[in-house]
């Protein structure tokens, strides 16, 4: 990058990708500007209505998450339905005749790279692969993800140790750019899942637009992913003309000092919005325990501290973070040996030992809510047919109970909101067949 990275050049870049892509709006809604955050951020031109969209995005640099468990499916398409090796032995899956010829240049690539060449997938290969695209980009697109704000740091660039530790061979100036691209990546990339619930491909997606949007906790804006892995930003709740359009980094079902972690581990940063400047989660207590001494709420101590003790409201007696952190990872553990397949054990613990330890709306609570909701009417055993009207009513009054959660977050028109709100529909419905049953 030869240019400073000042609003005007980052907007003649992301403008210019934009119109290559074919995503330049008439009259956008939208400016680039100078974030109070820092740097750049993205800021509304004109009133904006809530679920107004508000700009599409391409991703420049696409490809595999290194998750683990992570389904394999094909490079091109990124469908998991049975790809197999690449049968030019290049290492990667692919599913049909058409999705090779979209991977031709990739294949030359990895084959080049790889040096021994095998036919079978390479699982490890898959994983690490999508720094790695970032070579077939043109001048133009290499130039986009120069101009991508990126923060340097042991934990970013693993995926090029890995790489270089199967084999492969980078000159200096490669690697020295392949590094920097994982660190745009860690710092910029948004997770995009292709297909269903129950088959689905997990990617993550560098969009220069979506890049540029600066994180809230109580965002104002939301984003889907078409079938193309298009990205649709929409408004989620009444934008006005000059306010800065921020989204989400974290997810909103967790507690401040749980959404606090993961932003300074992943991101650099310490989120200063509304809700972290409220102990209390605009009274949500998403994250206080249970006080041993006097039922109170016990909540931290200190603000924007990950390090800071707990302390009750109430009796002011004080926890050692080391005591929540404990408490926390026992309660995380128990929730994750939860498998759904005995509902009957997971709400005893909701109401008993949970309810004892944590508040009524503790990311712990939400989490196992969570579950519940999509166990009920989804899941062996638990299909509409399967519950009776017990089981029935407790979905419902569940998806109630989180909606109002939501309200109570300012979250707006979220996509969670969505979710909770085609469930309840579906519960309601599944009550009326009920009904009508009865009637007839
Ligand atoms: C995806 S970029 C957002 C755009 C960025 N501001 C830029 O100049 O390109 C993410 C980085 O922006 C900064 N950032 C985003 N939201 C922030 C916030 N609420 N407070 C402080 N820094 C923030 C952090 O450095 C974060 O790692």
């Amino acid at each position: 990058m030869n240019e400073k990275r000042t609003v005007s050049t980052v907007s003649e870049v992301i403008n210019d990708f934009l119109k290559r892509k074919n995503l330049i709006q008439e009259e956008s809604p939208w400016a680039l500007g100078e974030s109070t955050h820092g740097g750049i951020g993205v800021f509304a031109t004109r009133d904006i209505e809530s679920g107004e969209e508000v700009f599409k995005d391409y991703p420049v640099i696409i490809g595999p998450r290194t998750t683990p468990n992570n389904p394999v499916f094909c490079m091109a398409c990124y469908r998991n339905t049975k790809p197999v090796p690449c049968l030019e032995n290049c290492g990667l899956p692919i599913c049909s005749a058409k999705c090779k010829e979209k991977h031709k240049a990739e294949c030359e690539l990895f084959k080049k790279k790889r040096g021994e060449v095998t036919n079978h997938i390479n699982e490890k290969l898959f994983k690490f692969s999508t720094p790695l695209r970032s070579l077939l980009l043109d001048e133009n697109d290499r130039k986009v993800v120069a101009y991508l704000k990126y923060h340097e740091g042991a934990i970013h660039g693993f995926e090029i140790d890995k790489l270089q530790k199967m084999g492969m061979k980078f000159e200096e100036p490669e690697e020295k750019y392949l590094r920097r691209v994982c660190c745009v990546m860690d710092a910029n990339a948004f997770e995009v899942i292709v297909g269903n619930e129950n088959n689905y491909s997990n990617l993550r997606g560098l969009y220069p637009l979506g890049s540029l949007l600066n994180h809230s906790c109580v965002p104002n804006m939301m984003h889907v992913f078409d079938k193309n892995q298009l990205m649709v930003a929409r408004a989620c709740m009444k934008i006005k003309k000059g306010e800065e359009l921020c989204h989400s980094y974290a997810r909103a079902i967790w507690g401040t000092p749980t959404r606090m972690y993961h932003l300074v581990r992943t991101k650099h940063f310490i989120c200063r919005c509304p809700r972290c400047c409220d102990p209390k989660e605009f009274g949500s207590y998403m994250s206080a325990f249970v006080c041993k001494n006097c039922n109170g709420n016990v909540i931290p101590k200190h603000l924007f501290n990950l390090k800071s003790d707990w302390i009750c409201e109430d009796c002011h007696v004080e926890v050692k973070r080391e005591e929540v952190a404990n408490l926390m990872l026992t309660l995380g553990s128990v929730l994750s040996s939860f498998d759904g397949e005995n509902i009957e054990v997971m709400l005893k613990f909701l109401s008993g030992k949970l309810r004892k330890l944590v508040t009524v709306n503790h990311e712990m609570v939400v989490e196992l809510k969570y579950k519940i909701v999509w166990i009920i009417g989804h899941q062996t055993q638990y299909k509409w047919n399967d519950i009776d009207d017990n089981l029935l009513n407790l979905k419902k009054s569940i998806c109630e109970e989180l909606l109002d959660l939501l309200r109570i977050l300012r979250l707006g028109e979220c996509k969670l909101k969505g979710l909770l709100l085609y469930e309840l529909y579906l519960c309601l419905k599944e009550g009326m067949r009920r009904d009508s049953l009865t009637l007839s």
